[in-house]
């Protein structure tokens, strides 16, 4: 149960319907963007790993490191609602194949997270209205049936793909559709 006041998602919403491209159950996701903070190849960055589960969720693991710490040995909440942000992310990138950023993020952080440790995140669609888009995730503590360390609810909203030119790097943003393309990802 999310400590996070309020009913969710907070409105009526539409159930969401997975994009006919989108990965199977089971589908190893790698990396969206070599530079992404989150699932790249960045030194100190978390290296999160994804995969498709069932029920229109995706899996994800960050194991902490001591890069990642706030207080000596734990890690820092900022990183972990930046792992929550990944995680949720990429449910909506994958599953729905919408180009969407983040509106609104809320965490829940129930237990202290050591260095060393591996988040196992399940991210869930909620559902859709028009152009938001509500996921919510838990992370649970080095094992898929481990306690529930940190919840979080995602409010995505759709963008148009100029939404990245504009206010981005049109040179990263080629670079990303090179690699989609070269993983035959079919927006
Ligand atoms: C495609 C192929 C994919 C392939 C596979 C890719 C995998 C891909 C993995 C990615 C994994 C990375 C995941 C990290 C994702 C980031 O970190 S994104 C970066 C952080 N976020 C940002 O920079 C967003 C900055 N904010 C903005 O640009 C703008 O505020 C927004 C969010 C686009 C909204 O602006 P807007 O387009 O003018 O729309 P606006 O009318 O203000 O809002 C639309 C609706 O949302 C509501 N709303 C907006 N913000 C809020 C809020 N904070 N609270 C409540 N409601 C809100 C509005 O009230 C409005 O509701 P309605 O009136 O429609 O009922």
């Amino acid at each position: 149960m999310s400590r996070v006041p309020g009913s969710w998602p907070p409105v009526e919403i539409e159930p969401p319907v997975l994009h006919p491209n989108a990965p199977a159950p089971g589908t190893d996701l790698g990396v969206h963007f070599a530079e992404c903070f989150g699932c790249g190849e960045v030194e100190g960055g978390l290296h999160l790993r994804s995969s498709v589960g069932d029920d229109q969720t995706v899996q994800s693991k960050f194991t902490v490191t001591r890069a990642h710490q706030g207080a000596p040995g734990l890690a820092h909440g900022g990183l972990l609602a930046c792992a929550f942000d990944e995680a949720l992310g990429s449910a909506v990138g994958n599953l729905l194949r919408r180009p969407a950023v983040t509106g609104r993020l809320e965490t829940d952080f129930r237990r202290p997270v050591p260095v060393g440790s591996t988040l196992y995140i399940e991210a869930r669609l909620d559902g859709t209205a028009g152009r938001k888009i509500y996921v919510s995730a838990d992370g649970r503590l080095d094992a898929p049936d481990g306690p529930v360390a940190v919840s979080a609810r995602g409010l995505f909203v759709q963008v148009g793909i100029e939404h990245f030119s504009t206010h981005g790097d049109p040179q990263a943003l080629e670079k990303l559709a090179e690699a989609q393309r070269k993983n035959q990802i079919n927006p």
